[in-house]
């Protein structure tokens, strides 16, 4: 009986200490980190809207972002800043271009320096990492490119570097040109008539990464995609959620979180399918038989002699997930916008066109003629100042860090925001609203007097997108097909209201017609 009574004190006691240790843990990550930080950074001159017991500012962002996005835009205008991330436009005049905000309890830095951007970065001193991806970010790229660190990303790094590299390029523009030409092909149907834009290109450009990097064509790849998008939507649907902390999260999932689960595996499920129809072509075991697209490259990795460039299944898959999401989505959104800009500025539209004529004449692009191609590189480059497709990057000190003369604690988040960026008027002049290609005309560093911190819709450092010159030789070689083909006007059902889902995308999709030239 006494035994029993000890027995009883001590699980009792020891539930009592580990409830009060996890108290003690919710406390600190809701209360007394976030007010010590507070502290630190009002004391070294950094404001901004104060901090609310576990939501943060959370519930201001969503109503601001609700309200700003509620209703179409009045006009064409590309005056997107503030509809797109209100809360970053108005605490930006409020506080200053560094200030300090609260995403549920966790505390963001927003910074708008250049000086400040570019060591963030170039991370000179490898204390920068990137941020704590949310769940549905991990479900949606896996741990791959995109989300790794340290000796994992430098070599999922390299292996991608050499697979998107100029000459690998070379190789990938067969299959860009046949996606565009199953895309005009569709389009003949349409000459006179008003067309949606915007699922068109998402066909093209799935169609272009599944036969550019996976050897395989959208039709095989979409299942993957429709799950990809799916679980996209999960992502945006939450990112502004207040996440449960510590053991809540492991008890409770809400019904986002379990369908999140359900896609993750099925979406794995395929893209092992993918996998293994490449391995078994392998009939042989050789390993220089995996052809040499991205998988093939993957698969020689994960199966060659070398112990130190070797990855595993898993890192296969999460690199599978990570390319097709990335290499898709962006390049969409990118289409998408210069087709708005070029129907919308008819004499942008006839001297790209001219110089596509005068360069390729009409026969299909060439890498060389594609290299050519000046008017509309500054046509893409000013679509990207105006509409880039990642709004929004996040980086998260590794230890103590000295960041110009502020002294950033452990736990803060470090935001840059593209869009305040682009479309600051300091920078870019009165005019930053209108699309003025001619702000390119003699290259980046001349538009941005050599300051890369001004300009990024790629990121730049050395997580600079790895997809940079696909993804351009891609929208290049897209363009020149249809203006050899097409005039395109503006239809006058198009509403234009841009609104952020990942990235920045027309609600309504982009309808126009497109006539024979
Ligand atoms: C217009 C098209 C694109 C834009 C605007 C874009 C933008 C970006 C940006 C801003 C980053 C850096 C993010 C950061 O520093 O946190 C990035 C990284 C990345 N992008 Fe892209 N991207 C595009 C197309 C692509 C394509 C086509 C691919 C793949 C084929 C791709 C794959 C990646 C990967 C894997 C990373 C991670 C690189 C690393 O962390 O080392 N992107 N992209």
């Amino acid at each position: 009986m006494a035994t029993l009574s000890v027995l009883v004190i001590l699980l009792s006691s020891s539930l009592c200490l580990y409830f009060l240790s996890n108290l003690f843990k919710f406390l600190d990550s809701v209360w007394w980190t976030p007010i010590r930080i507070q502290h630190l950074m009002t004391s070294q001159g950094i404001r901004g809207p104060s901090y609310r017991f576990i939501y943060g500012n959370t519930q201001e962002i969503i109503k601001m972002r609700n309200e700003s996005m509620s209703t179409s835009m009045q006009d064409l205008s590309h005056n997107i800043f503030s509809r797109i991330q209100p809360h970053i436009h108005s605490w930006t005049k409020t506080y200053g271009t560094n200030f300090l905000y609260w995403d549920g309890p966790r505390a963001q830095l927003l910074v708008s320096e250049p000086e400040l951007i570019r060591e963030i970065l170039n991370n000179r001193d490898k204390i920068y990492r990137k941020s704590e991806f949310v769940a549905f970010t991990r479900k949606l790229l896996g741990d791959g490119t995109f989300t790794s660190e340290g000796e994992k990303w430098s070599k999922l790094r390299k292996l991608a570097n050499y697979a998107f590299h100029a000459e690998s390029l070379k190789h990938m523009i067969p299959a860009m040109i046949t996606s565009v030409e199953m895309m005009l092909e569709r389009w003949k149907k349409h000459q006179g008539e008003e067309i949606e834009v915007v699922e068109e290109f998402r066909l093209l450009t799935s169609e272009v990464i599944s036969r550019a990097a996976f050897g395989s064509s959208y039709v095989q790849g979409k299942n993957i995609f429709d799950m990809l998008t799916k679980l996209s939507m999960l992502l945006s649907r939450n990112i502004f959620k207040v996440k449960q902390i510590g053991l809540i999260s492991k008890i409770w999932k809400s019904r986002d979180e379990i369908e999140a689960d359900k896609l993750e595996k099925q979406l794995e499920n395929s893209i092992l399918e993918i996998i293994k129809k490449r391995e078994d072509e392998v009939m042989n075991g050789e390993v220089e038989n995996f052809r040499n697209d991205f998988l093939g490259i993957l698969l020689k990795a994960k199966h060659g002699d070398d112990d130190s460039k070797r990855i595993s299944l898993r890192e296969v898959i999460d690199e599978c997930k990570t390319f097709y999401i990335a290499g898709q989505e962006t390049s969409n959104t990118l289409l998408c916008w210069v087709v708005l800009l070029l129907a919308t500025h008819s004499d942008w539209q006839e001297e790209a066109r001219n110089e596509v004529f005068k360069i390729l004449g009409n026969k299909t692009p060439t890498a060389d003629g594609i290299a050519k191609l000046k008017k509309m590189g500054m046509i893409i480059n000013e679509t990207l100042r105006l509409y880039p497709p990642v709004v929004v990057f996040s980086r998260k000190a590794d230890r103590e860090a000295q960041l110009g003369k502020l002294t950033l604690p452990v736990d803060i988040n470090l935001h840059i925001s593209t869009l305040s960026i682009h479309h600051d008027p300091v920078t870019w002049g009165d005019d930053v609203h209108l699309f003025k290609p001619e702000r390119f005309s003699e290259g980046l560093a001349k538009a941005t007097n050599n300051n890369k911190a001004i300009y990024m819709p790629f990121g730049f450092g050395p997580r600079t997108c790895v997809g940079l010159n696909f993804a351009i030789t891609e929208a290049k070689i897209a363009l020149s097909m249809i203006l050899q083909q097409y005039s395109i006007t503006l239809s006058p059902t198009y509403v234009h209201s841009p609104v952020e889902h990942l990235t920045i995308r027309p609600q309504y999709g982009i309808q126009v017609v497109l006539n024979k030239v």
